[in-house]
């Protein structure tokens, strides 16, 4: 059979991050690729205990189709921890699903789309279905350049997408006077914002900043998750959007999965109505503290000379930058020889990126694994710096 592929779908490609997670299976491979939670922080007896709950009492409304825009209690739930009205709240299967959704319903073929250098090449990936014309903003360890927006980069760009907590990759963190030039400019520009924030919980000292949506409610749509919080087993996302495009975001999720499947709704309900999270995020920020700690003193005792790279101070990644003339790509089959893995830092920009970057995720790996996954790959950047 001749299938004729869509044209979106032939501009369509993979994950690198989901690539490498295929071949980083071996149990031998330390792998610092994925971004995926430390198991440890997954609450398995409160999630258990709230299964027995959800299928004792409402097992009914568990096992039933339910509103696209999602459980009306975990909505709430959503509404008041950010003090909003549950009416902007939608639940989603994962944030991945919202950043699809917004490409659905923001993006043209030839739109600008307005992103971070790097940034996260999830979200490039989903938007791409839509065929924009990425734009790059330049950026320093704060984040985007406010005067980078200018009126001509913003001339009928549908948004800019920004993620002003621990960024993935880089793991930089937006000062607030950052977040505050940066929400000014664009309404000045009439230049919507797309906050994703799966990594706000995640200071490790527990400070919060404002959220660039509180910042200005009208122009940013914001994205959660309580994969980083919970489990991302559970696909569970939600996004805050201004009325005038909610309901559009409603009719995209209707003709993508009429909704966000039910059980894990109730069961994440369950699992964090009566304020679980508010300990149990003590219990991951002090884990998660400890695995940065633990990553910056190894990089520190085996990288050689003209390696760098960033302290976060939340978060799950790190951005390591080679001495020039290095590629993190071309390295990448010598250093999953050696059973090691991260993820090539070109594949977090949207047109043509730095080869010699990488990014490390530091919470999965068990600390005790740490140090010789980052003598691996210590070893393997000195061999290739020796031209071996
Ligand atoms: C900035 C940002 N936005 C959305 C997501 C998707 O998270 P959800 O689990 O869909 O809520 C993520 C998750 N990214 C991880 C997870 C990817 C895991 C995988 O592809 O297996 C990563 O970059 O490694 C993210 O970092």
């Amino acid at each position: 059979m001749n299938f004729i592929l869509a044209r979106r779908a032939r501009a369509l490609t993979s994950s690198a991050i989901r690539e490498i997670l295929k071949v980083t299976e071996r149990p031998e491979v330390i792998s610092f690729a994925g971004g995926l939670p430390s198991p440890q922080s997954f609450p398995v007896d409160e999630i258990a205990r709230a299964s027995v709950r959800v299928f004792g009492r409402q097992a009914a409304t568990a096992l039933q189709y339910g509103p696209t825009e999602g459980y009306a209690p975990l909505r709430e739930w959503v509404a008041a921890r950010h003090g909003v009205d549950a009416a902007q709240v939608m639940i989603t299967t994962g944030s991945q699903q919202a950043l699809d959704l917004l490409g659905k319903v923001l993006i043209d073929a030839g739109s600008p789309v307005l992103v971070e250098t790097p940034t996260y090449l999830g979200a490039l990936q989903a938007f791409a279905l839509y065929e924009p014309v990425f734009c790059a903003v330049d950026c320093d360890a704060d984040g985007p350049l406010p005067q980078a927006l200018s009126a001509g980069l913003a001339a009928g760009a549908r948004f800019i997408y920004v993620q002003p907590n621990f960024q993935n990759p880089t793991g930089r963190r937006m000062p607030l006077a950052r977040r505050q030039e940066l929400v000014a400019r664009a309404a000045a520009l009439g230049l919507p914002v797309v906050e994703d924030d799966p990594y706000g919980e995640l200071a490790y000292d527990g400070e919060h900043l404002p959220s660039l949506r509180s910042l200005a409610p009208n122009g940013v749509v914001y994205l959660g998750s309580f994969s980083k919080v919970l489990a991302p087993g559970l696909r569970l996302g939600y996004l805050i959007a201004p009325p005038a495009l909610f309901g559009k975001l409603v009719q995209a999720k209707q003709a993508s999965d009429l909704h966000t499947p039910s059980v894990a709704q109730l069961l994440a309900w369950e699992t964090v109505r009566d304020g679980l999270l508010d300990t149990h995020l003590d219990s991951v920020r002090a884990l998660y503290a400890g695995q940065c700690a633990a990553m910056l003193g190894a990089l520190e005792r085996h990288m050689p000379a003209g390696v760098s790279w960033n302290r976060p101070q939340g978060g799950m990644f790190i951005w390591l930058t080679l001495p020039a003339g290095l590629d993190a790509g071309a390295l990448l089959d010598a250093a999953v020889a050696r059973n090691v893995a991260y993820v090539p830092g070109a594949a977090f920009y949207a047109g043509e990126g730095p080869v010699n970057t990488l990014r490390l995720a530091f919470v999965t790996v068990p600390q005790a694994l740490i140090e010789e996954g980052v003598a691996r790959l210590g070893a393997l950047f000195a061999a290739a710096l020796a031209g071996d």
